[in-house]
């Protein structure tokens, strides 16, 4: 085998309605055998990714697949070989799971992965796993702040994870004060705060991270150091930006016509899917959607979807 061929892969995260997902211990005789991964397997000449998961989930667990999502890529250089990993959310399954290959099974939960070791290759994947579905972004501008915060504290009962402080018209104090508000409330309730567009305050205020505006992506050089670092998208360019700066996730819009940009261009579904096919960081989509558009998003090869005026 020539040393640069690249192995493409196809492998499912099988997740369960609280969030659990299965990992699957490579059995002896395999390369890297009792190193931690997700189900799947190589994809066969004249296969599609999706055909390849459909298989290999029923040759190693006996399951047959009814709803599979794709999700991330990854390619990645072993000793042995390079791979190109095709992951897959697999959301819906029948069948009994059965270690047909004589492998060990073990449920995990995104929080605390308690198994090891995990093949390399999957480190970015499981932190990817503790995103979301749903990231909502502040709306203090029409809300008024008393409200605002008032609604954040009842979504975040409701058990919202993900919170993007974004407020254009407010003063660097009155933003500076808003944030710390909402990061006391969120990190009360165990959710996670980005700062839009001012990586020194998310900083100064305690915030999980920042959220990149396509200005201040298409001028870093160096990925911020700070823990979640975000970028706002709108196209393949910022996208692959994105990617190479070292984001940990990215949003991009506008998906649908919405209130606020009335009359300009908008990506529709079938083009978000097409910018957000094949991304190696998991992509929120924005713009015009409401929480009823989650599963459309999600075939699309959306991580999730971030709401606006429809998150509060
Ligand atoms: N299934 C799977 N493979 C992964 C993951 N992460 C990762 O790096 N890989 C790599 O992708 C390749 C998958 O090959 P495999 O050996 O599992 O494929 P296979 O089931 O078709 O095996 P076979 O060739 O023995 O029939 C291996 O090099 C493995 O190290 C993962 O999460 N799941």
């Amino acid at each position: 085998m020539p040393e640069n061929k690249c192995i493409e892969v196809s492998a499912a995260v099988l997740q369960r309605p609280d969030g659990s997902f299965l990992l699957a211990q490579r059995p002896p005789g395999k390369i890297w055998a009792g190193y931690w991964e997700f189900p799947g397997g190589k994809i066969e000449p004249g296969e599609t990714a999706h055909d390849a998961l459909v298989r290999e989930l029923h040759e190693e667990l006996g399951i047959t697949v009814q709803t599979a999502y794709p999700w991330l890529t990854r390619v990645f250089t072993y000793p042995h070989a390079t791979v190109h990993l095709n992951f897959f959310r697999v959301t819906t399954w029948t069948g009994e799971l059965h270690p047909h290959e004589g492998q060990q099974f073990s449920w995990q939960h995104p929080a605390g992965v308690l198994v090891d070791p995990v093949l390399p290759a999957n480190t970015p994947i499981l932190r990817a796993l503790t995103l979301p579905a749903l990231y909502a972004i502040s709306n203090a501008a029409e809300l008024g702040t008393e409200q605002f915060l008032l609604k954040l504290e009842a979504r975040l009962d409701d058990g919202l994870q993900l919170i993007q402080v974004r407020e254009k018209d407010l003063s660097r104090d009155r933003l500076r004060e808003l944030a710390l508000k909402v990061v006391a409330l969120a990190h009360a309730r165990g959710a996670r705060v980005l700062l839009n567009g001012d990586i020194e305050m998310a900083r100064e205020v305690g915030a999980d991270g920042v959220q990149l505006t396509s200005s201040q992506l298409a001028a870093l050089k160096l990925r911020p150091a700070i823990d979640w670092c975000a970028a706002s998208c709108h196209n393949a360019e910022e996208l692959r930006r994105a990617e190479a700066l070292g984001c940990d996730f990215a949003l991009l819009s506008p998906v649908l016509p919405t209130r606020s940009h009335l009359g300009a261009s908008y990506l529709g579904w079938e083009r978000f899917a097409a910018l957000a096919g094949g991304s190696t960081i998991p992509v929120y989509a924005l713009g015009g959607l409401s929480q009823a558009d989650m599963q459309m998003a999600w075939q699309h090869g959306a991580h999730g979807i971030s709401l606006l005026r429809q998150a509060w």
